[in-house]
């Protein structure tokens, strides 16, 4: 990132706004507040007087101040009129392009605003558009405007509005603002019309700017669409999708924009959503997956509704008094359009239901008659929570209710606090010890106390533990190995029969798909086989491997009477054991209150909060976190396969959205996204929900097919077509599933190996921290490799010089420097220098 030298205290401009709409109401009162001289425009009447008599038509914390204040001091225009805005320097316009209902961005309202504006442009302005447009829509206006024959040019410039409705006066003055212009006076416009925000702003081209918005909030679309997908799927099991999300994000930083589910809707993320869509020509899967989940949440109630009355032999819905609690698109907002609760209100009518209305928020209008809430609780046989409101949490309902955002909540989850647990020494066994989740865990609950023995079927790799070597990278792990091994805390075996004298048995052993997708019940199952002669009662088994759900009852069933079980799942990021083992709360669960104290006394001395779920709520728990960054993951590949084929930068419109922008803080990057974990647990969920979980196929599709995308990619830079890459001496850098680690399972390197074999291509494969016969060295694959991928972005690698000849295939985005302009706005200017420099790359050529 460029830190721009930013001028301070520039002249005021005279800023027309056009419409006091949500987004330029607020935005008008605090530039004219702040120095500029501001013109509101705004045709409708009714709105005008409303404005005029200084009432802030929308629920707005801080709104109606700011209009009063301007009122007061007499420093905004306020005028129906729209020949004011000639003169000015800026027009901002709200105005966006919505989706038909054939899939089509309907330019109608973009073009009938510069159709009335045009004969008040007088040349050398620019317009700033403010609401999310088609991609190239700026662009568009701009070569409509310089058609004039007369006066200088007419300006465009796209600035994104990115701020929560409710928040919006607070976010003004705090989030980083995304400017853009169609020419060096347009940006200069934008960038004179933010300077009072006191904010910094960071500057993209017209598309890129309208692009980034676009996954900015597409983005966000597909992560609800994946929370109410959990919804569906937890629902058909007879599982609380809140409590578990509650547990999953508790104190867990990885799942910390875990979304919850509700009616994912309003003016923007649908729409948004929808344009960019169209703008890949519908290829945006995960987005058209996500619109059918999150578009079908009130089908989904009424369901669960149908299904409820059925049961109690009720008279189901025809003449069923329903009450709908809250209308708005979003809690403790007057905003309802777009609301799916108007959806929900037209399926229950349509069932023959009486359906009654309540939101103390929202105005009543024509289509939308509206009760109190008192005389809806009072009249209503089932209540359906249609947006809930803060307000609504203390009410306690007499009848059914239909909830599915989590405000009718079961009692949440049980805690026990690090600082509550007593610690006492256990005897445990670690069956499959000597794997990557085994040998961390074993090391840890040997170094805090307990009597350790190893259970491995691998004689060999226990035999190299023995002698003090990891047989994989482990921050942390040669030293602490070291350290168990002098002190004697940890035995070794390879003699299944050896758990017998064990408090608990932990179960570490992989647990696959097989090549249908389907899990493998069979390995787990062989596993009880050779353990169940060797346990007693009194025993647990505590299995920590990532299981199908229901895994943990089974085996339950299948054990002698009187041994326990229990699961807790193991959330630690492959390499970094040591370090999270002791810092994440664990989760726990158990058949009985045995299992459940077994679970407590061994992760006492681990000093964590431990989150007590039902064995089946933790089973899904686990596969609900890796789905969903499977899904996330998979968005961001998505993005960076539309912004490839459009000739645009995806890292550097990355590296523009998460700018100091804490919402978007979770935005993934781009790369392969493999190993052993993400994509099988997916694929456990989807089996688990017998295959309908079609973000989770979606995103497998995605994925699994990046290596096949840089292929083609290649292909299209060669000169020949066909077999183009036929004899080409490719390199590949990298083959881990992941940076800084040397663990090639399920690594799409070496699928993209595989592809450019099938292509022909004489293939050379290099890793820094894995070392196989066929790989060569580093030095030895730059010099020989015509065409170079980047396989997996280690560390070392940055350093490294490609040759001018040599071509590179990177989708990690870590050889682009995003080269963002950003110009600061903070007094403490030293450190914003300091974030550029780390987000700089070294400057290396790619493709
Ligand atoms: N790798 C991770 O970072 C990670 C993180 C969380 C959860 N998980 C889950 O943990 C489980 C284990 O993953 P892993 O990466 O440690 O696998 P791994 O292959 O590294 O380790 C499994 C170990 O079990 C041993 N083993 C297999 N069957 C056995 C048997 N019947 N008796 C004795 N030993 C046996 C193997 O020899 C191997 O050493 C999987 O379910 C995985 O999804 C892994
Ligand atoms: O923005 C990103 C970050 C990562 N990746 C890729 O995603 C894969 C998985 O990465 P990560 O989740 O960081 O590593 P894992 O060690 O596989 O950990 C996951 O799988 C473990 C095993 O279940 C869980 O315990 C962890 O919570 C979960 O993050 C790797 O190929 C990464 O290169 C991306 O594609 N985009």
């Amino acid at each position: 990132m460029v830190p721009m030298k930013r001028k301070r205290s520039l002249p005021p401009l005279r800023v027309a706004v056009i419409g006091a709409s949500r987004a330029g109401l607020p935005l008008a009162l605090l530039l004219a507040e702040r120095g500029h001289h501001v013109v509101l425009v705004e045709t409708d009447a009714e709105a005008l007087d409303t404005l005029k008599s200084g009432k802030y038509p929308f629920l707005e914390p801080g709104g109606p101040e700011l209009l009063q204040a301007c009122i007061d001091k007499e420093s905004l225009q306020i005028s129906s009129r729209l020949s004011v805005i000639e003169g000015s320097d800026v027009i901002l316009l709200t105005c966006t392009t919505p989706i038909d209902t054939r899939l089509i961005p309907d330019m109608s309202h973009v073009d009938a605003a510069i159709r009335d504006l045009k004969p008040h442009l007088r040349g050398g302005e620019t317009l700033v558009f403010r609401a999310t447009v088609f991609p190239g829509t700026s662009e568009k206006i701009e070569e409509r405007l310089s058609q004039r024959s007369v006066g200088p040019r007419i300006g465009v410039s796209f600035c994104p509005e990115r701020l929560a409705m409710g928040h919006t006066v607070k976010e003004l003055t705090e989030v980083p603002q995304i400017i853009s212009g169609s020419s060096p006076q347009a940006l200069s416009h934008a960038a004179r019309l933010f300077d009072p925000l006191s904010v910094d702003l960071v500057e993209l081209t017209l598309l890129e700017a309208e692009v980034a918005t676009l996954f900015l909030n597409a983005w966000r679309y597909v992560s609800f669409g994946t929370a109410n997908q959990f919804f569906h799927i937890a629902a058909s099991k007879g599982l609380d999708f809140d409590k578990i999300r509650s547990a999953i994000v508790y104190r867990y930083e990885r799942a910390s924009g875990f979304p919850r589910s509700g009616f994912t809707a309003g003016p923007r993320l649908y729409q948004d959503m929808m344009q960019l869509a169209a703008y890949c020509r519908h290829t945006f899967s995960l987005g058209h997956a996500a619109m059918l989940v999150n578009e079908t949440m009130p089908d989904c109630l009424v369901e669960q509704a149908r299904q409820k009355l059925l049961e109690q032999g009720t008279r189901g819905f025809k003449g069923l008094k329903c009450g709908i609690l809250g209308m708005a698109f979003k809690p403790d907002s007057d905003d309802c359009s777009d609301s799916l609760a108007l959806k929900l209100r037209d399926l229950l009518l349509r069932e023959g239901a009486e359906v009654r209305c309540a939101d103390a928020f929202v105005q009543e209008r024509e289509g939308m008659e509206l009760v109190s809430q008192s005389a809806l609780l009072e009249s209503s046989e089932a209540i359906f929570i249609g947006c809930p409101h803060s307000q609504y949490s203390s009410i306690s309902f007499r009848q059914a209710v239909f909830d599915c955002w989590g405000l009718v909540r079961e009692p949440d989850f049980t805690l026990f606090q690090a600082t509550s647990l007593d610690c006492r020494a256990l005897r445990v066994a670690v069956v499959g010890g000597a794997g990557h989740v085994g040998l961390p865990l074993s090391l840890v609950l040997a170094e805090r106390g307990h009597e350790v023995v190893v259970v491995d079927e691998d004689a060999q790799k226990l035999a190299e533990i023995q002698a003090g070597r990891i047989p994989f990278l482990e921050t942390g792990g040669p030293e602490l190995l070291q350290r168990c091994l002098e002190s004697k805390a940890i035995t070794f075996t390879s003699q299944v029969k050896e758990v017998s004298s064990s408090d608990v048995i932990i179960v570490t052993i992989g647990t696959p798909v097989n090549e249908h997708l389907n899990p493998c019940f069979s390995v787990v199952q062989a596993c009880m086989d050779e353990l169940t002669p060797h346990l007693h009662p009194g025993q647990t088994l505590l299995l920590r491997s990532t299981l199908f759900p229901g895994t943990s009852s089974r085996v339950l069933a299948s054990l002698p009477a009187g041994v326990n079980v229990s699961f807790c799942p193991e959330r630690i990021a492959q390499g970094k054991a040591l370090e999270e083992l002791t810092d994440l709360p664990q989760i726990i669960s158990g058949s009985n209150q045995q299992a459940l104290e077994h679970a407590k006394a061994l992760f006492a001395p681990f000093k964590v909060d431990l989150i007590q779920l039902e064995l089946q709520e933790a089973e899904v728990a686990k596969l609900f976190l890796n789905a969903w960054r499977y899904v996330a993951f998979g968005t961001a590949n998505q993005f960076y396969h539309i912004a490839t084929s459009k000739g645009l930068n995806f890292d550097r419109l990355r590296a523009a959205i998460v700018y100091r922008y804490p919402r978007a803080s979770g935005f993934p990057r781009s790369g392969f996204t493999a190993g052993p974990c993400l994509f099988k647990d997916t694929m456990q969920l989807a089996a688990y929900c017998r295959h309908t979980f079609s973000l989770g196929h979606a995103a497998m599709l995605v994925n699994e097919t990046m290596p096949d995308a840089l292929v083609e990619q290649a292909k299209a830079g060669r000169p020949a077509s066909g077999m183009a890459l036929s004899g080409v001496r490719c390199g590949i850098l990298g083959m881990a599933f992941k940076a800084n680690n040397d663990d090639w399972r399920e690594s799409l390197a070496f699928k993209l190996r595989r592809l450019l074999l099938w292509e022909g291509a004489q293939v050379s494969c290099s890793d820094v921290h894995m070392h196989r016969e066929e790989f060569i060295p580093l030095d030895q694959l730059l010099a020989s490799s015509e065409v170079l991928f980047l396989g997996c972005p280690h560390e070392e690698y940055r350093e490294i010089s490609i040759q001018p000849h040599q071509r590179l295939y990177d989708c990690w985005g870590f050889f682009e420097s995003p080269k963002l302009a950003i110009q600061g706005a903070r007094s403490d200017r030293s450190s914003l220098e300091e974030e550029s420099r780390r987000g700089a790359r070294s400057p290396i050529p790619s493709c």
